[in-house]
């Protein structure tokens, strides 16, 4: 996985490239890493797929009965310290590395999370086995006050450079952006790995397999032929 962050004036982007692998195989060629908390908090999850899944919908329920309590709307701060006081808990056995973004009455705020519980709060970040292929692209590229366009644009290029360079990543790029006025979710706004329709047809005629014989029988007497457990 090749996740980032990144805070520009207004607001705060997150990106993810698509795929999901089990040793060398690619087990999802477009799987989803960016995940809601709230309305206006999103986090990109690099590790164990299930473990990001779980803990980022718990914590998102965990955030929403929180801030009904308060009255209040959820901050960014608060949804990091629940997700580190979980993980530490479970001293690193969640394997959920996690990029926290979003806004709140307090401002914009962007925190890595890792599975044994510690935590970054930083302007850039970059997380997963593609983190650094990403990280080379942030620490040649970055400025402070980028527009929301100079954002997308580095966070796409830091996540393609994940896709190219590291083959726990690949496929697509997914990107959310964050702003107070709203969050929109870009799945797969770029898509550099589509599948070439094949050279030529391998449809068999019909008839390479020759059958040999037909037997049609009604279906009382299917017993006869085939063993049909009673449940
Ligand atoms: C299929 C299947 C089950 C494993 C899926 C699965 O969690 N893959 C993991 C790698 C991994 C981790 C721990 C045990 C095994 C395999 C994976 O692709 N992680 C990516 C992010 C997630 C959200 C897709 B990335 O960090 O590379």
């Amino acid at each position: 996985t090749t996740i980032v962050g990144c805070i520009f004036d207004g607001g705060v982007v997150i990106a993810a490239d698509t795929r999901a692998t089990s040793g060398p195989i690619v087990a999802d060629k477009n799987c989803e890493k960016l995940h809601y908390i709230a309305p206006q908090i999103w986090c990109a999850g690099a590790g164990t797929a299930a473990d990001t899944e779980f803990t980022t919908a718990l914590i998102s329920s965990q955030l929403e009965l929180h801030a009904m309590s308060t009255g209040r709307k959820p901050r960014v701060v608060t949804c990091m310290t629940m997700l580190k006081q979980h993980l530490f808990r479970y001293q690193g056995h969640i394997g959920a590395y996690l990029v926290v973004a979003g806004v709140d009455p307090t401002g914009t705020h962007l925190f890595t999370v890792h599975a044994h519980g510690s935590t970054d709060k930083l302007p850039y970040v970059t997380m997963g086995s593609g983190s650094l292929a990403a990280m080379s692209v942030f620490e040649s590229k970055w400025k402070a006050e980028l527009t929301q366009e100079e954002a997308v644009e580095l966070a796409s290029q830091a996540i393609l450079a994940g896709i190219w360079n590291d083959l726990g990543s690949g496929s697509n790029v997914d990107v959310a952006v964050i702003t107070p006025e709203k969050t929109t979710l870009k799945r797969n706004l770029i898509k550099p790995n589509e599948k070439a329709p094949k050279l030529q047809s391998y449809k068999f005629a019909r008839g390479t397999t020759a059958v040999l014989n037909e037997k049609i029988i009604k279906k009382s007497e299917i017993g006869r032929y085939v063993s049909v457990q009673e449940v």
